[in-house]
């Protein structure tokens, strides 16, 4: 029988997550045991199946790459965050790091910190005078207008997707307003606007920041912040094996809904300190790959 395409509405908790996770825990048990839990992390000497490709996640560098021990995989996932302000210099170190790496393939999403990657936050700070960002004041335009060019040692997305091995990923880097920082947007339409785009058929859906409810809660404020508009596009629509993403440092884990496995990789902790250690995830080879 022939499926009609899902269409996802607002959420109507969309703006108070918090709020959004406590309705939908007791009215329809959506966050409980026996579908959905945490999961242990793949040891790294465990051998990889036969059939299988490793997926290696980090999230959140921060530039701070240097001591962080790599574990053995095929393809490298980074969802964001790998520099401080975007600044090039971030950029062709991080780019460096990565073609260090012995990885097959890399595949990087820009988080709220790579400001040089996102050209309406840039033109708006112009217009402000850069006055939140004072060293990024002293960069020329021509200096981050092809800022995502520096990075030729990955696969760079934003809004789009590549296959890989046969698998399917889409990445991109939008987050709820927070602060004010890069590829911020408001909760609600314009943040639905973007999870519209992921098509169907995606086996791994990397996004910057959590959708509501899995490793999205932020302590220090008893807050859930993950996306409901995400979470209803990851459960109801998109359906991905492997839903990777980091922006929540405090979230680092992982969890599974049943179906889709849900990874925080953030390599830095709330204090940023890059102690959190990649998590590796395999999957079984699509059968035409
Ligand atoms: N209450 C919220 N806290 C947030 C949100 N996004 C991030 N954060 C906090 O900041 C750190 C670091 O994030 P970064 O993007 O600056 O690296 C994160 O671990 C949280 O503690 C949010 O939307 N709401
Ligand atoms: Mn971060
Ligand atoms: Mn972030």
């Amino acid at each position: 029988m022939a499926h009609g395409k899902v269409t996802i509405a607002v959420d109507e908790y969309s703006s108070n997550p918090t709020q959004a996770f406590t309705h939908y825990n007791i009215n329809q048990s959506r966050f409980q045991p026996p579908h959905v839990h945490m999961v242990d992390p793949i040891p790294y000497d465990n051998p990889k199946p036969a059939g299988h490709t490793r997926f290696v996640c980090v999230s959140d560098t921060h530039s701070r790459t240097d001591g962080i021990q790599m574990p053995y995989g095929d393809v490298l996932l980074h969802t964001g965050d790998f520099t401080e302000l975007g600044l090039p210099s971030e950029v062709k170190k991080f780019n460096d790091w990565l073609g260090g790496l012995p990885y097959e393939f890399k595949v990087v999403i820009a988080g709220n910190h790579e400001l040089t990657f996102d050209k309406d936050f840039m033109a708006e700070l112009v217009k402000q005078d850069y006055y939140r960002f004072p060293s990024v004041s002293k960069l020329k335009p021509e200096d981050f207008d092809n800022v995502q060019t520096l990075l030729t040692n990955c696969v760079y997305l934003k809004d789009s997707d590549v296959t890989i091995k046969g698998f399917r990923i889409y990445g991109a880097p939008w987050t709820p307003w927070f602060n004010g920082w890069g590829f911020n947007l408001p909760r609600g339409q314009s943040l639905l606007d973007k999870w519209n785009l992921v098509p169907e058929g995606i086996d791994i859906l990397m996004t910057h920041g959590p959708p509501l409810g899995f490793r999205d809660w932020v302590p220090k404020e008893l807050q859930r912040v993950g996306c409901v508009e995400l979470l209803n596009t990851v459960q109801k629509r998109v359906r991905p094996k492997l839903h990777a993403f980091g922006g929540i440092h405090e979230g680092y884990g992982i969890m599974t809904d049943g179906y889709t496995t849900f990874v925080n990789a953030s390599t830095c902790t709330v204090s940023f300190q890059p102690t959190n250690p990649p998590i590796v995830f395999d999957l079984p080879n699509p059968s035409s790959s």
